[in-house]
Parts: structure tokens; sequence; C-alpha cells
């Protein structure tokens, strides 16, 4: 049996994470966390995801609970997951990294780790959304150089960073598959003259709104016809079982930084 710790166990990601541990067989719920001034430490982590009490206390401190876990899933915030990280390296415990946000020198500092010990670390989990990286990579080099790119993005009103990583990530593959450097292109929103558009350019459109769950579209318009290559998310149920799924492949794996293009064999 494989423990898992679940970090930020309370939020929108952490009860469906605690849920989707709970039900893959090979998984258990060894730890479960919170941040320290948080009025749910103590409470159990099973009730607080509304699958029913599963005997784990939310704690504050994921050091005192190290013997409790082989596996950490982290869906919180950037400085938080550092500390994470942190306790991974030291203890020599494997991560699974869904937060968003980092700033490039927070993102070498998770491969400087997984020197160390094993990560999963992406903007996305899900199956779909994985599928749709490769086909924004075919459909760029079909079609990008004569089309105009354009990342438009939804997700409720609460998620705090744009756009998102996913639509980073997408961003990312299509100036790959194209040659162009991604942060010498990239247009985020327009307002005012801009003068008319680069055909170079790959803009990026965020839209934050009620409870969304996550929608991105990718558009190669073209002169005469324009292809979107769209995905939304109806329940973060799926990101929780692409985390779960990551967690059992990286049994074996003592370092290494992947990320879902690897768990699902799509590299
Ligand atoms: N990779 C993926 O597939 C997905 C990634 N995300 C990302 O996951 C992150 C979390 O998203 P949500 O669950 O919607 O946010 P949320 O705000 O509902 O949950 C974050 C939780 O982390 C907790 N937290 C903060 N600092 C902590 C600490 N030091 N120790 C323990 N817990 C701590 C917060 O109290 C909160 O409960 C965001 O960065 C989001 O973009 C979200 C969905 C899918
Ligand atoms: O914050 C969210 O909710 C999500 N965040 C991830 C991102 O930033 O891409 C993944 C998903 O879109 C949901």
């Amino acid at each position: 049996m494989i423990n898992v710790a679940v970090v930020g166990a309370a939020g929108r990601m952490g009860k469906a994470l605690v849920k989707a541990v709970n039900e893959t067989e090979g998984l258990a719920l060894g730890v479960a966390t919170e941040y320290p001034d948080s009025s749910l430490i103590g409470a159990d982590a099973g009730e607080l995801a509304g699958i029913g009490r599963l005997g784990v206390a939310v704690t504050a401190d994921l050091t005192a609970s190290v013997e409790d876990f082989d596996v950490v899933i982290d869906f919180s915030r950037p400085e938080a997951t550092l500390n994470h990280l942190a306790v991974c390296r030291t203890h020599g415990k494997q991560l699974v990294i869904g937060t968003t946000g980092f700033s490039d020198e927070q993102k070498q500092q998770i491969a400087d780790a997984a020197e160390e010990i094993a990560i999963v670390f992406a903007p996305n989990m899900s199956v779909g959304v994985n599928l749709c990286f490769k086909l924004l990579d075919i459909a760029a080099r079909v079609m990008g150089e004569e089309s105009d790119i354009e990342i438009i993005e939804a997700h409720h009103r609460h998620k705090v960073d744009a756009p998102s990583g996913t639509a980073i990530r997408m961003g990312e593959v299509v100036a790959d598959a194209l040659g162009r450097d991604l942060d010498k292109v990239a247009v985020y929103g327009r307002h005012g003259i801009t003068g008319e558009r680069k055909r170079e350019t790959i803009g990026f459109e965020t839209i934050r709104a009620g409870d969304v769950v996550g929608e991105h579209t990718v558009w190669f318009a073209a002169e005469g016809e324009r292809v979107e290559i769209a995905v939304k998310s109806s329940s973060r149920m799926t990101y929780a079982n692409g985390s779960a799924r990551a967690v059992l492949w990286l049994q074996g794996r003592d370092r290494g930084l992947f990320d879902m293009q690897d768990v699902l064999g799509l590299r």
C-alpha cells in the first residue's frame, strides 16, 4: 500500500484528491495538512471531503508526520509547495505537484530537487488536456505559420493566477513547435490602440467568472478557415484521478522531473 499525504486538504482540489486517493486501489490516505492558522486543523479529512470519516485528522505539520506517507500530492500555492518540496527532499519522499503560478526561479528549485527525488509536476493532470497538448503540437506544425494563434481560458472567480498554468503550457507547446520564444511573442490581453496583429504573436485571453471548473480553447485562425482545439473540464475529479495515476506511475522511480505526458505515455 502506498501512503499519500494530501496537502491543502480543505481546498477545492484537496477535497477531490482525498476522495480520489481513497477510491484508488493501492493508495491510502496517510496524512492531510492545511496551513497552520486554519480553523480546520483537527477535522477529519474524509468528512471534509464529504466521503465520511477516514480517521485521518488534518494537521499543520508535514515534517511531524513524515513516517506516515510515501508520496505528497500538492495543489496549494507556490510558496507552500516549495516548503513541502524541501520536506520531501530532506526525507527522500516522492512528490506530485499540481500547483500553478510559479516564477521561473521557483520552477528551477523544483528541477534542482528532482536531481534527488522523483517528481511529477504538471499544470494539468487531466487526460483530455494532456491529449490536447499533443493535438496542439500537430496543429501548430501543420497550420501554425499561416494562422493567428489565440489561447482563451476561463476559470472560477476564486482562481488567483492568470493566465492559467494550462494556458501557458499550451502556449509553450505551440511556440516550441514553431521555433518561437514564448517570452518574446506572447501578448496578454489587448486594450486601446494596439495596432494590427503581428502574425508571430500568440495571444492569451483570460476569463474569471462564477464556478467554471476550467475551459481552454486554442484558435488557429487562417484565411478562409479556423481550427479550434478546446477542452472543458466539468469536474475536479478529472485532475484528482490523474494525480492518483501519477502517484502509481512514480513507484520504482527514485529521482527525475516528469509530467503527465510521461505518466500517460504521450512523450
Ligand atoms: N495541475 C492541475 O491539474 C490543477 C492545478 N490546480 C492548481 O492547484 C492549486 C490549488 O487550487 P485550488 O484547490 O482551487 O485552491 P484552494 O485555494 O481551494 O486550495 C488550496 C489549499 O491549500 C491550502 N494551503 C495554503 N498554504 C498551505 C500550507 N502551507 N500548508 C497546507 N495547505 C496550505 C489552502 O488553505 C487551501 O485550502 C492552484 O495553483 C491551481 O491552479 C487546480 C486544479 C487542477
Ligand atoms: O485553478 C484551477 O482551478 C485550475 N488550475 C490549473 C491551471 O492553472 O491550469 C488547471 C485547471 O485549469 C484548473
